[in-house]
């Protein structure tokens, strides 16, 4: 059902991540030809490829961690050089991993996931403490939350990221492959809560994936848009908003 407010204020179709004719080569090889693309508030979008078509550089290019070699990029309608509200966007990367040695503990990683570099040492409130409960208990990991975060496997380690990353409920959550090496119970349920995040509760999501079925259940069978051998599906929503602000609603 489409949102009566959104729609009026014509709110849902802002443009948050915008690439104009952009390239990028490492040295002599040329990964990313020429590619424009419109990324819209609440839209779902879905990249697929295989191992090599440049997926990751695309991502890392659409958070400012690569500069194009040609062509502009702009985030929430400002050039990406100049954009500073990082605070907007969650991005969990391929391949995260902690250091063995990193001294926090889970709690501590996913509840500094509310906070901007500049709040960092603010005091902890009843409030926080709640919605970091409510990330450790999607996430399954609620049992290791006072863990030193190193010393956890790569399958928890990925959890914890994913829970820093949905804490704070950003505006754009970028992912990165985010189920590899996790359990097919969690994986399903993060499925079903990003799917709902992204229909109920205004958030906008650009995820790489190797699994075609998932995407393909989600968005629909036809890619909207080619990259080389990138495949991009998106699915844009006009549901009506969800009040309940927890997680753990959003699982059945
Ligand atoms: N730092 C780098 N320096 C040089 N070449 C790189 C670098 N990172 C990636 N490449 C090359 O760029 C191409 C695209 O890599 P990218 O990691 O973006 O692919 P991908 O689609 O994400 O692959 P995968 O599915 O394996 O994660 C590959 O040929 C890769 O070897």
């Amino acid at each position: 059902m489409k949102s009566d407010s959104a729609a009026s204020a014509g709110y849902c179709h802002d443009k948050i991540i915008e690439l104009n004719d952009v390239s990028f080569s490492y040295n002599d090889q040329k990964v990313i030809s020429d590619f424009s693309f419109v990324v819209k508030e609440r839209d779902f979008v879905g990249v697929i490829g295989s191992n090599g078509a440049g997926k990751t550089t695309l991502l890392r290019m659409m958070v400012g961690l690569l500069k194009p070699t040609k062509g502009e990029i702009s985030m929430f309608g400002q050039p990406i050089r100049r954009f500073r509200d990082w605070d907007r966007i969650g991005y969990v990367p391929q391949k995260n991993a902690f250091n063995p040695l990193f001294p926090a503990t889970v709690r501590e990683v996913v509840l500094s996931g509310l906070y901007s570099n500049k709040m960092m040492f603010r005091r902890v409130g009843k409030a926080e403490q709640q919605k970091c409960d409510d990330a450790l208990e999607v996430m399954r990991i609620t049992d290791i939350a006072d863990k030193r975060i190193g010393q956890l496997s790569g399958g928890q380690q990925q959890r914890v990221f994913l829970a820093r990353a949905l804490i704070n409920k950003p505006d754009l959550l970028i992912l990165d492959e985010p189920t590899v090496g996790i359990d097919a119970q969690t994986q399903s349920d993060f499925f079903e809560l990003i799917f709902h995040m992204h229909a109920h509760h205004h958030m906008t999501f650009l995820m790489v994936s190797h699994d075609i079925d998932i995407i393909e259940g989600y968005l629909g069978q036809e890619p909207r848009d080619h990259c080389g051998a990138i495949k991009l599906y998106v699915r844009h929503s006009h549901e009506q908003d969800c009040a309940i602000p927890d997680l753990q609603h959003s699982l059945t």
